[in-house]
């Protein structure tokens, strides 16, 4: 397959209403905590990406029923907690860390064993940090130096602990969360600081006894979980692209209508605000046991900031798109203790770095963050590295560079966001295929 490459061209004003896609982490949880539960589940909104349809083939290789009756719907037949089957063939996690992670700690509560393997991009990334405190509960897997594949033993017998994250991680957590569902007594996650809890509120949601407040999750073993429909709400991550680039563009103004907004995902929104951005909320509502929203964003000067640390975690998929909003912002930008950025589909701090640089912003890295001074981009040819969050990135700051930006290796914004040039295109963006 011949690579992907991108042009963006300085656009018009961004107008219009733009749907992005369902939300990723929701639809992977939906997936698998529908294949173990006890009857049928239908979920709405589900993602139609790579990483989430990689989560389907997995537990469909497991031996679960899954359906498509439509385009962003999944009928999930579960097989119940024991009811999985195994396979000697791999089990091929793609570019997604948040499949191969939660699957880890689903995979070692199994009387089978496993192999879990992924992409270029997931093969370099760090898997001691769920295989360590999935050990301390007994689970046995094997990695590459700390790397995938992960070949998880079964048959382990694990039991519950008691354990305080050293890094904030929504993947960590609900590894050791899914691991819990097969361990002898109480497992119990704290967090340094509080992160998404999708797999918290669903696991309630499937009638799975659970204990949670911001920052820590306790449940025990050997319940059952129930069949429930579940509505994925918009991805806040997706929408985070419109929202720099309707700040960013004069005259713009876009309507993202429900979008998720669970509080531990809109840091970026916050960060835009404080960089003086004109964002609204309407239509607050619950949809699913998520709040949901309409955000309006219309153009507005944005200035830099010095970032609230404690804004990391709810915004940690968003730094790309925050760094071009703070290269054109006036004034200097700094971002630290972003230090997980490097360990994401790309070291996220370099990429963003050394595509500013080469399209004429002033970008200091630094080891846990970078300070950007915000003035004019050229311009120029930059390298996604395959990180699809740094590919929609540069599409943006192509709209308010001076010449166009050449975006090179761009086939995985596939894998969260498929879809994202013709939407990109319907509401003012000037983004074509690059011979
Ligand atoms: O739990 C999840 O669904 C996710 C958690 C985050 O990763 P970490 O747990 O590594 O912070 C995030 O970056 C990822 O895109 C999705
Ligand atoms: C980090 C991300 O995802 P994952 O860890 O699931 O690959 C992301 O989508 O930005």
């Amino acid at each position: 397959m011949s690579r992907l490459d991108w042009n963006s061209h300085p656009g018009r004003t961004l107008q219009g209403s733009v749907r992005v896609p369902g939300d990723k982490s929701v639809s992977h949880r939906a997936l698998m905590l529908s294949a173990l539960a006890d009857g049928r589940s239908h979920i709405r909104g589900f993602l139609e990406g790579e990483d989430t349809r990689a989560t389907a083939a997995v537990l469909q290789k497991l031996g679960v029923l899954i359906e498509t009756p439509a385009d962003g719907e999944r009928v999930v037949h579960g097989v119940g907690l024991h009811g999985l089957r195994g396979t000697a063939e791999a089990l091929d996690c793609g570019n997604a860390g948040t499949g191969m992670r939660l699957l880890s700690g689903l995979l070692a509560g199994q009387a089978f064993d496993s192999t879990l393997v992924g992409d270029a991009s997931l093969s370099k990334r760090p898997m001691r940090r769920v295989t360590e405190p999935l050990a301390l509960m007994g689970a046995h897997i094997d990695t590459q130096d700390g790397l995938p594949p992960l070949r998880v033993h079964g048959g382990q017998g694990l039991r519950g602990i008691r354990y305080t994250l050293p890094v904030a991680s929504a993947q960590v957590k609900s590894a050791l969360l899914l691991a819990g569902l097969y361990a002898e007594g109480e497992t119990e996650v704290i967090e340094p600081h509080p992160t998404r809890d999708y797999t918290e509120r669903m696991l309630a949601a499937f009638g799975w006894p659970i204990a949670f407040e911001p920052g820590r999750a306790r449940l025990s073993g050997r319940h059952a979980l129930r069949a429930t429909d579940v509505d994925v709400p918009a991805d806040f991550s997706s929408a985070a692209f419109f929202l720099v680039a309707g700040s960013i563009v004069p005259g713009s103004e876009l309507r993202l209508p429900a979008v998720g907004l669970n509080p531990r995902r809109i840091g970026l929104l916050q960060a835009l605000r404080l960089m003086g951005a004109d964002i609204r909320v309407e239509n607050e509502r619950e949809s699913g046991g998520e709040p949901v929203g309409d955000l309006i964003v219309r153009y507005a000067p944005l200035h830099g900031i010095e970032l609230p640390e404690a804004l990391v975690p709810d915004m940690i998929d968003e730094f790309p798109a925050l760094f071009v909003a703070a290269s054109v912002a006036r004034g200097r930008t700094v971002v630290r203790g972003a230090a997980e950025l490097r360990v994401k589909e790309s070291d996220r701090i370099a990429t963003m770095a050394a595509g500013l640089r080469a399209i004429g912003a002033v970008i200091e890295e630094t080891p846990d963050g970078a300070v950007i001074d915000g003035g004019v981009l050229a311009g120029g040819e930059v390298d996604s590295h395959g990180d699809h969050r740094i590919a929609m990135s540069f599409a943006v700051a192509g709209l308010v560079s001076q010449g166009s930006i050449r975006i090179n290796d761009c086939d995985n914004v596939a894998t969260s966001f498929p879809g994202f040039l013709e939407l990109a295109n319907g509401c003012g963006f000037e983004l074509s295929r690059a011979a």
